[in-house]
């Protein structure tokens, strides 16, 4: 293949540098990579520039580590993007015969689904009632950290990590299935709790799974763990579910919101709706959390980003609950929830399997069906993007910090871009918005007593339970 404007034979995959199988088992296993792989993006591009060929097990991707390669991949993606496939999911949903999600469809039946998702989920118009769910659960949120710094001596919340686990859980359940599921009581409800551990088991499985051959299955224990974790989440999903179908004759279909509107549009099989309903249940959890607890842990270790947002949203709202109107009011909230999501990109590394056609990438080509790993933890970490990177900046958001330039717009792309991107954006947020907002507006919060912080290079994305023991103090 040769380029239209010079002529030049392009470059193929079998150009591109890379590690081989062992030096990168070699850096997961001996170099302390297995859990911070995020890491390891830069190490790689270091080694071989911005685009780099890996082979791993029956992997074999193209890595992407730069904002315009990423924007080039993301420009040719096609109508019908695909991220990496998730063939065990789709081998779950076989196995009990269920309807295809977000997660496993893809082509035109994808499409079909987004489509039918999007309305209730995307436009700003139509998420607007659910801030009043949200901030029913995030009553609940406060009530149980006060319960919780109450019983301290010096007004720690343990784990502050888990609490927001379950306040994401709720927050986006009480959307989803139009029901409280009392995840931030003091005694969680059995079902509840059954379907806490099962949505946690899955997603910790899922890699697992993913990695091992088949065979290995007849002695290894994962993929039976794996299908009962399945089970189970389908066990509570369905029973809450047809709870609300059985209430539909009597209820009044006003009062509902996003369960509701699936049920009587008719777009989706019930079937359909029962899968997307669990899939999009999935995305909400632990990403708004661990957005929420890295987001207090450093606030916590910055007294003056800590004054400057508790200012802010004093002077928009002092003690009243803030509206979706004072949201729009106050964007040093937001320049803090931004910054978060560039140091702990909650998708450091995307994929795009681009199967509709060719990508030309600079000086190369690419076949269809090439998989690419977006690298974006390197990238929004790059300091020629982001002057001193590692350091926790909320006012570079703000363009108000001397010396500002801007970056380029694919080095910072936290939901995604184009039709495939992130479907929970706009709940998400607002989840974020109201629980942030309204800890800060009654509390001051600090690191436990003598608690280290976390060096750049030995942090996990996912933060240790024991990083966000904060110490919560009444504000006068
Ligand atoms: C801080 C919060 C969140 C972040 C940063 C985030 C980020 C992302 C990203 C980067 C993707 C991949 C987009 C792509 O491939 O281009 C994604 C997909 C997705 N997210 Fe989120 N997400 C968040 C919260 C949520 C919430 C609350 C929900 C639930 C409503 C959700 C549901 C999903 C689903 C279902 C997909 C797959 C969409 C598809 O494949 O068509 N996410 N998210």
């Amino acid at each position: 293949v040769t380029t239209a404007a010079t002529g030049k034979r392009l470059k193929t995959v079998e150009d591109l540098p890379g590690p081989s199988f062992t030096k990168t088992l070699h850096w997961l296993l001996f170099k302390g990579y297995a859990d911070k792989s995020h890491l390891l993006q830069d190490v790689q591009k270091q080694l071989y520039g911005p685009l780099w060929r890996s082979r791993f097990g029956h992997y074999d991707l193209v890595n992407v580590a730069s904002a315009e390669l990423i924007s080039q991949v993301i420009r040719q993606e096609g109508r019908y993007p695909v991220r990496a496939p998730l063939p065990h999911w789709k081998e779950y949903r076989d196995l009990r015969n269920q309807a295809y999600g977000l997660h496993v469809e893809t082509g035109s039946n994808w499409h079909r689904l987004r489509s039918a998702l999007n309305p209730k989920m995307l436009k700003l118009q139509e998420v607007r009632p659910y801030a009043a769910v949200i901030q029913e659960v995030v009553d609940d949120l406060l009530q149980r950290v006060e319960e919780l710094r109450r019983r301290s001596p010096d007004c720690t919340v343990p784990d502050m990590a888990g609490e927001l686990y379950k306040f994401g859980f709720e927050g986006i359940s009480s959307i989803l299935f139009e029901t409280r599921l009392g995840c931030l009581q003091e005694e969680v409800p059995t079902e509840t709790l059954k379907f806490i551990s099962a949505v946690n088991d899955m997603l910790l499985l899922s890699n697992t799974v993913a990695l091992f051959p088949r065979w290995t299955r007849r002695f290894l224990p994962h993929w039976d763990r794996f299908v009962k974790a399945w089970d189970d989440i389908s066990t509570v999903a369905r029973g809450l579910i047809e709870r609300r179908i059985s209430q539909l004759d009597s209820r009044s279909l006003s009062d509902g919101l996003y369960l509701t509107y699936l049920l009587c549009n008719n777009t989706l099989s019930r079937e359909e709706v029962f899968t997307s309903v669990t899939e999009l249940l999935l995305g909400g959890v632990d990403t708004t959390s661990n957005t929420l607890s890295w987001a207090l842990y450093h606030l916590a270790r910055d007294p003056r980003a800590q004054q400057r947002l508790w200012e802010e949203v004093r002077s928009v709202c002092a003690e009243e609950r803030p509206s979706l109107q004072d949201l729009t009011q106050m964007p040093y909230l937001k320049a803090v929830i931004k910054e978060t999501l560039r140091l702990y990109p909650v998708v450091p590394g995307n994929a795009r399997y681009v199967t509709e056609n060719d990508v030309v990438l600079g000086e190369y080509w690419f076949p269809k069906e090439t998989l690419f790993h977006l690298c974006h933890y390197s990238v929004c970490h790059s300091p020629d993007e982001f002057p001193d990177p590692e350091s926790f900046v909320p006012e570079r958001w703000l363009r108000s910090l001397p010396g500002l330039r801007p970056h380029h717009p694919y080095s910072y792309i936290p939901f995604g871009v184009g039709v495939r991107a992130c479907v929970g954006k706009r709940v998400a947020e607002m989840e974020m918005y109201f629980a942030l907002a309204r800890l800060m507006q009654r509390y001051q919060v600090l690191p436990e007593e003598g608690a280290p912080a976390i060096e750049p290079k030995t942090r996990t994305l996912m933060i240790p339970g024991s990083a966000v023991n904060l110490r919560f103090l009444p504000r006068a």
